[in-house]
């Protein structure tokens, strides 16, 4: 409080700033500059900026499993950059006081349209793995796929929150363990399966290779 008061400093009655009000506030604007600074480094304001905390928090080896892709990592590239070229017209004279993005995903309500793909293996990056995935999709009012791979059991993540949830699994030869897999998801109150198609084989990840 006394640095704010300083800061705030004295009056000259004349209106001209002295020498000492001129002092306080360079003062002042590199205190503000310095906490602003600390609360930008702390603080994400885009998705980018998630990657790089995760870089620096996690060990390397698991922040490899999030962020790599398989092989050259092609199409890992190629994904980032076909969001790129996605370009948003803006509409200008139009009312604007009330944004809605919300939409629909297989009938059920999201604020956007965005939602959580399956990913497995949430508690390598945080204790309360899918949970927290759950919540956090709850507490966005989106809807959380969970991965096969998961961490945390179908029961876990369905009695954490009542956020929209969506199975994911694969098709095995033994069709009887898919079924009972779909079974205790819908048991569950997951609303859709996720059928995932694209692994026959695992992708050659090249950075888990060298972690192992
Ligand atoms: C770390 C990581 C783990 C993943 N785990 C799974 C998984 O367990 N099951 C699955 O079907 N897809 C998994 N995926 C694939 C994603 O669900 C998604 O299809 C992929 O990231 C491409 O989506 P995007 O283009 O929206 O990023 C994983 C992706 C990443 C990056």
């Amino acid at each position: 409080q006394n640095t704010q008061n300083l800061i705030s400093g004295g009056g000259d009655c004349s209106g001209r700033l002295t020498t000492a009000q001129l002092l306080l506030s360079e003062a002042k604007s590199q205190l503000v500059g310095a906490v602003f600074s600390e609360k930008m480094a702390s603080e994400p304001v885009n998705v980018n900026e998630f990657q790089e905390l995760a870089r620096r928090a996690l060990p390397k080896m698991y922040f490899d499993f999030y962020n790599g892709g398989a092989e050259d990592q092609h199409t890992l590239r190629e994904n980032m950059e076909a969001f790129r070229r996605i370009a948003f017209q803006p509409r200008v004279l139009v009312d604007v006081s009330r944004i809605d993005m919300s939409t629909t995903i297989l009938g059920y309500p999201t604020s956007a349209p965005i939602m959580i793909a399956p990913t497995g293996l949430h508690k390598l990056a945080r204790a309360e793995g899918e949970v927290a995935t759950a919540r956090a999709a709850a507490a966005c009012n989106t809807i959380m796929a969970m991965s096969f791979s998961a961490d945390c059991t179908v029961e876990e993540v369905a009695s954490s929150c009542n956020a929209i949830r969506f199975f994911q699994t694969y098709v095995y030869k033994r069709r009887d363990v898919t079924a009972v897999l779909v079974q205790r998801a819908e048991r569950n109150g997951f609303k859709a399966i996720m059928l995932t198609v694209d692994t026959p084989r695992l992708g050659r990840r090249e950075a888990d290779i060298k972690n192992k």
